[in-house]
C-alpha cells in the first residue's frame, strides 16, 4: 500500500493506493461516519465492476444506495445532476451520508457536484476505475458537468473526503481508455520533471506502458498533483493553471467536435503539441524542447493532427476559465519540467492556428 496525504489549508484527506479492501475500509472508517453509502456509478462500470463493490461494502453491514448514470461524457450533463438528485432523495440520502464516485473521470466529476451541492453539501469519495481517473481528476476537488456552449462550464470546487485507487480495475479498461490517461501522465512530465520524462520515454513501449508499472505510474502522477493542489486549491495563484497545460486547444476541440470524435485525453495531446508549437513560436522554448515534447506524444502513438476550423477554434478558446476579457491564457513550455502561464494576443494564436489545422496549407 501507497498512501499520500493531501493537506489543504481546510481540510485533510488521504489516498490511498491498494489493491486491498481492508486498507480501503480502514481509511474509510477514518474519513467517514456513515452507514450509508450513495454509490454513483456509469451502465459500463455498473456491469464490470458494481457486484464486487457493493457486495464488499453491504458484507461490513453497509446500506448501499445506487445510482448509475450514462457513460462516456454524455453522462457529463445537467441531466445527470438532476437524475440524481431525484434518486438520492427517493433512496433517503441524508447530510450524514455519504456519496461515492464509482468510474471514471465523468462519474468523478459529475457525481463530486452532487456531492457539493445536494442538501447544500455532502462527504463523498473517489474510487477511480479508469487510469486517468486514478492520476487526475480524482484527485484535487475540481468538479463540473459540461453545457452545450463549453466544456466544464458549470461547477464547484469540493474536495473529496478520501480517494481509493485500487488499479486492478483497469485490467478491463481498453487500450484507447489506457492511453487516454496516458495523455494526462505525459502531461506531469512535461509540466512538472524532466526525471519523470526520461522514465517515461524508457517506459513506454509500443505506445502503451506495462501494467506492472501502473502503481508507480499512479503514486507520481497523485504526487505531483497533490502538491500542486496544496499550493493553489482554487487555481487563484496560478499556480494550479499548470495542470491545464494542452487544456485550452483540448476542450476547445472536444465542444467542437461535440465529444464524439476524441476522448478527452486524446485532445489533451494534441492541445499539448498545439501549446508547445505556440511556445516555439513565440520563442519561449528552443526547437529541441519542441522536439522532445513531439518525441514523447509520438512514443505514445497519439493522434497528432487535426483539421478544424480555426476561427471557430479561436472563439471556444476564449470562453477558456482562464481566458479575460477575450485574451486567452495559455500554458506555455520554456524547457522540460517548466512552464510559464501567459495571455497571447489573438492575431498570434490565429496565425497558429490555421497552420496547426491545416487551414493555410
Ligand atoms: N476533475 C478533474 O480534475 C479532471 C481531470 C482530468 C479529466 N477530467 C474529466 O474526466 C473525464 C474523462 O475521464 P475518463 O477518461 O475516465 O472518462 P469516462 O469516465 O468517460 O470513462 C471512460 C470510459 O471507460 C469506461 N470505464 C470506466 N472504468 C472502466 C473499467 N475499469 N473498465 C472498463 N471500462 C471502464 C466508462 O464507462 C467510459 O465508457 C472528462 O470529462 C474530463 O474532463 C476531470
Ligand atoms: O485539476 C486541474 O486543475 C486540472 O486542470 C486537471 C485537468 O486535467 C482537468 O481536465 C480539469 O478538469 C480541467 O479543468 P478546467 O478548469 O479547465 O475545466
Ligand atoms: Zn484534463
Amino acid at each position: 500500500m501507497k498512501q499520500i496525504n493531501v493537506n489543504l489549508k481546510t481540510k485533510k484527506y488521504d489516498i490511498v493506493i491498494s489493491q486491498s479492501e481492508n486498507d480501503f475500509f480502514t481509511a474509510l472508517e477514518k474519513a467517514v461516519k456513515t452507514n450509508t453509502f450513495f454509490v454513483i456509478t456509469d451502465k459500463n462500470v455498473e456491469k464490470l465492476h458494481l457486484k464486487y463493490f457493493t457486495h464488499f461494502l453491504k458484507q461490513k453491514g453497509f446500506n448501499v444506495k445506487i445510482a448509475v448514470i450514462n457513460a462516456g461524457e454524455i453522462g457529463k450533463s445537467i441531466k445527470s445532476l438532476s437524475f440524481l438528485y431525484d434518486k438520492a432523495l427517493e433512496a433517503g440520502i441524508d447530510r450524514k451520508n455519504c456519496a461515492i464516485a464509482f468510474g471514471g473521470g465523468v462519474v468523478g466529476d459529475v457525481a463530486g457536484f452532487f456531492a457539493a451541492t445536494y442538501m447544500r453539501g455532502i462527504n463523498y469519495i473517489q474510487v477511480p476505475t479508469t487510469l486517468l481517473a486514478m492520476t487526475d481528476s480524482s484527485v484535487g476537488g475540481k468538479t463540473a458537468v459540461n453545457i452545450k456552449g463549453g466544456k466544464n462550464i458549470a461547477g464547484v470546487f469540493y474536495q473529496p473526503d478520501l480517494v481509493w485507487i485500487n488499479s486492478t480495475f483497469l485490467s478491463t479498461l481498453t487500450e484507447r481508455h489506457i492511453k487516454n490517461g496516458l495523455a494526462e501522465i505525459i502531461k506531469y512530465a512535461f509540466t512538472f520533471d524532466k526525471k519523470f520524462y526520461g522514465y517515461l520515454s524508457d517506459t513506454l513501449k509500443n505506445g502503451t506502458v506495462s501494467p506492472k508499472d501502473f502503481d508507480y505510474i499512479i503514486y507520481q502522477s497523485c504526487s505531483y498533483k497533490a502538491r500542486v493542489v496544496e499550493k493553489d486549491e482554487k487555481e487563484i495563484t496560478g499556480l494550479r493553471a499548470v495542470l491545464n497545460f494542452g487544456h485550452t486547444f483540448a476542450h476547445a476541440l472536444e465542444t467542437a467536435t461535440k465529444y464524439k470524435k476524441f476522448l478527452h485525453g486524446e485532445a489533451v495531446a494534441i492541445g499539448m503539441l498545439f501549446a508547445i508549437k505556440l511556445s516555439l513560436e513565440l520563442r519561449i522554448c528552443k526547437p529541441e524542447t519542441y522536439k522532445g515534447v513531439e518525441n514523447l506524444l509520438q512514443k505514445a502513438d497519439f493522434t497528432l493532427s487535426t483539421k478544424n476550423n480555426a476561427r471557430q477554434m479561436l472563439s471556444l478558446m476564449k470562453k477558456d476559465k482562464k481566458s479575460i476579457d477575450g485574451n486567452i491564457k495559455f500554458i506555455l513550455i520554456k524547457d522540460i519540467g517548466k512552464t510559464v502561464s501567459t495571455y497571447v494576443k489573438n492575431n498570434v494564436v490565429l496565425n497558429v492556428l490555421k497552420n496547426f489545422t491545416g487551414e493555410n496549407k
